[in-house]
Order: structure tokens, then sequence, then C-alpha cells
């Protein structure tokens, strides 16, 4: 069955957060790409109401809360009574409508909160950063992850707005997914990090590997050795001589095989950075024409989240530079 176009209803009135019950006023808004509905095992969901295509903002949305978190304690993570102090104080500053719609989010309660306040819970459960903040956004706080999503996100401090936006097409009806986690990490290592928001995923990457295919794992371990390894040696000036070239060729080499990994699993968030890769390994060896490539192939992306974001405009630079590099360079062979 097609889905009803239909918005998130008016976000002043809050939905009940019961996984079985249905909003009562599920299509009251404007047409939109997305709807809210109910899912079997996830709670809401957020999904496209007519075919999204590749690059498309779903969600423009600036914060309902922001809090900054006190500086991390080493090996203890946040000090949780000092964010609260803050959040209450946030929270107390909201108008009622927007209180109300701050409690009817999702909220994944530890035992320990079982019977407490729930402000806490719901930001644990929802939040995302703003730059040096933790922030709420109440219509990207409905889309459910996955460790293979079809969209990305971004936050624009420029616009200060959280950005979603289609990393691949998205078929109506499909559901909207991001990822809550970094996901160069393996099944076991994600499922940790799921923990806390009191889930385990069953994305198909995930149930492949616990199916006994351990392809994505590998796949995904692997890609986080290359890119961690790639991105520190792009830091250090290329040097001179056979073995340097030789070195450099290896680097490209490596990035174009961690361009190839990262879009066989589909992980749309790395595409921009690994683009970048390429495009800085090709540049190394003055292989300019296909460095200006790789960096046009990061622009696209960059200009998805936010045209005007430094990382788009880093990379509006480099293409163009590398094109000039490339003529001075056919230029010289041709004296
Ligand atoms: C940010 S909320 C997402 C929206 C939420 N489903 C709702 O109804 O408001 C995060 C919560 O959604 C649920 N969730 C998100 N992704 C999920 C997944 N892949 N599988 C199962 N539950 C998921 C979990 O309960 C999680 O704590």
């Amino acid at each position: 069955a097609s889905i009803t176009a239909c918005t998130i209803p008016s976000l002043s009135e809050p939905w009940p957060h019961l996984h079985s019950e249905t909003p009562s006023d599920t299509c009251s808004g404007p047409a939109e790409i997305y709807t809210m509905l109910p899912t079997p095992k996830k709670g809401y969901g957020l999904f496209a109401t007519r075919r999204i295509a590749r690059g498309t903002t779903v969600i423009l949305e600036a914060p309902l809360v922001v809090i900054q978190p006190p500086p991390l304690t080493l090996g203890q993570g946040y000090e949780i009574s000092k964010m609260l102090d803050s959040l209450r104080a946030e929270f107390a500053k909201l108008s009622p409508p927007n209180q109300k719609r701050y409690l009817a989010l999702h909220a994944h309660v530890f035992p320990s909160e079982e019977g407490k306040e729930r402000l806490m819970p719901i930001l644990r459960s929802n939040a995302f950063n703003t730059g040096t903040g933790l922030g709420l956004f109440p219509i990207v706080a409905r889309i459910n992850h996955s460790c293979r999503p079809n969209a990305a996100y971004f936050w624009s401090e420029r616009l200060g707005r959280r950005v979603v936006y289609a990393g691949r097409d998205i078929e109506e009806g499909e559901e909207i997914s991001i990822s809550y986690i970094p996901l160069l990490k393996t099944t076991k290592e994600r499922e940790q990090r799921l923990a806390q928001y009191g889930f385990t995923c069953e994305c198909e990457a995930c149930e492949a590997s616990r199916g006994g295919d351990s392809r994505s794992d590998d796949a995904r371990a692997e890609m986080q050795v290359m890119l961690d390894q790639l991105e520190s040696e792009v830091l250090v000036p290329p040097g001179e001589g056979l073995m340097a070239e030789k070195k450099e060729e290896g680097l490209i080499k490596n990035s174009l095989r961690l361009v190839d990994m990262v879009e066989e699993e589909v992980l749309v968030d790395y595409y921009a950075q690994v683009y970048k890769l390429a495009a800085t390994t090709h540049g190394r060896s003055r292989r300019w024409e296909e460095g200006a490539g790789w960096a046009l192939r990061s622009l696209e992306i960059r200009e998805m989240a936010d045209e005007h974001s430094a990382e788009a405009m880093e990379m509006r630079q480099m293409a163009p530079r590398f094109i000039l590099e490339s003529k001075k360079y056919m230029g010289e062979g041709l004296c």
C-alpha cells in the first residue's frame, strides 16, 4: 500500500510513545516527503512518502534544547549531575507546548532510573551533537538507526540546524535510517555502542554477521585500519626519489581500495571523507586530473549536507587548484 503523504503532525501535539498506539493526528499537516509511522519493533520511525533522490535534504531542523556538557572526566565520561542541572534549566525555559514535545519523545530508561524524572533518559536516547553542545531535535529524533543507513546527517554551524539528506535514493515507503554510531566497527562492537539506546540492531549487515557471514565485519575492521593509516600518512609531506614515489603509489592504491570498500558496504556517511582522501593521494603524486575528479565527488556530497560548510569550501578550492595544476603540468610537458 502506498503511504499517505503527511508530515509529522503539529509538533505542539505530543505523540504518545506507546509502540502499539497510532498517533491521533497522523496526517493533518501539508504534504511532506516523510511521515511518522509505528513500526513492529522499533517504536515510531520516519518513512518516505515518495521516492527521495540521493542528495535531497530530508530534514533541516533547529534544536529544541541545547546543553553544553561539562568537560569529560577521563575514563568516566560526563558528570551526569552537572548535565542534569543545565538540562533542567534549559527545559524550564521552554514554552509548555515545547515541554510537551520534549516529554513525548522516546526514552530508553535504565533500571536505576525507573519511575524517576525522564529528562535525562530522553536526552540520552535522542540527542545529537551541535558542535560543542548536545541538542535535541524532535523530528530527527524519530529516525531509527541502521548500520547500513540510507540517509546521512550533518550539524551545520552556519545554519544552526541539523541537516538530514538522502545518502542514496530512498524508495517510496522505505524507512529513512541514519546511524547513531561510528560504522567502521564489527557487529559486536556496534552492539556494545547501541546498548545505551536499549536495542539490538537487526539491519541486514548485523543479521548477516549473526548468521555467520563475516564479510561485512571483516571489511569494516579493515576499512577502519586503512582510514586511520591514510589519514595520518597524508599529513606527512611526500618525499623525493624512487622509494618515495613507490610509497605514494601505495597510498593511491589504498585510497582507491578504501573507496571501493566503502561503496560496496554502502556506508554513505563516509563517502565524502574517502573521496577527499583519494583526491589528496592523487594530488600528492601530481595526478591532478584524477585528483580533481575525486575532489568534485567529495564536493558533491559535502554540498548535499551544506553547500557553504567549511568542508564544501575546502573541496571547492581543491578541485580547481588541481585542474589548474593539471593544465600547468600539461603545458610543461608540451614545451
Ligand atoms: C532516537 S529514537 C528513534 C525513534 C523512536 N523509534 C521513537 O519511537 O521515537 C531511538 C530509539 O528508537 C528505537 N530504535 C532506533 N533504531 C532501532 C533499531 N534499528 N531497532 C530497534 N529499535 C530501534 C530504540 O528504542 C531507540 O532507543
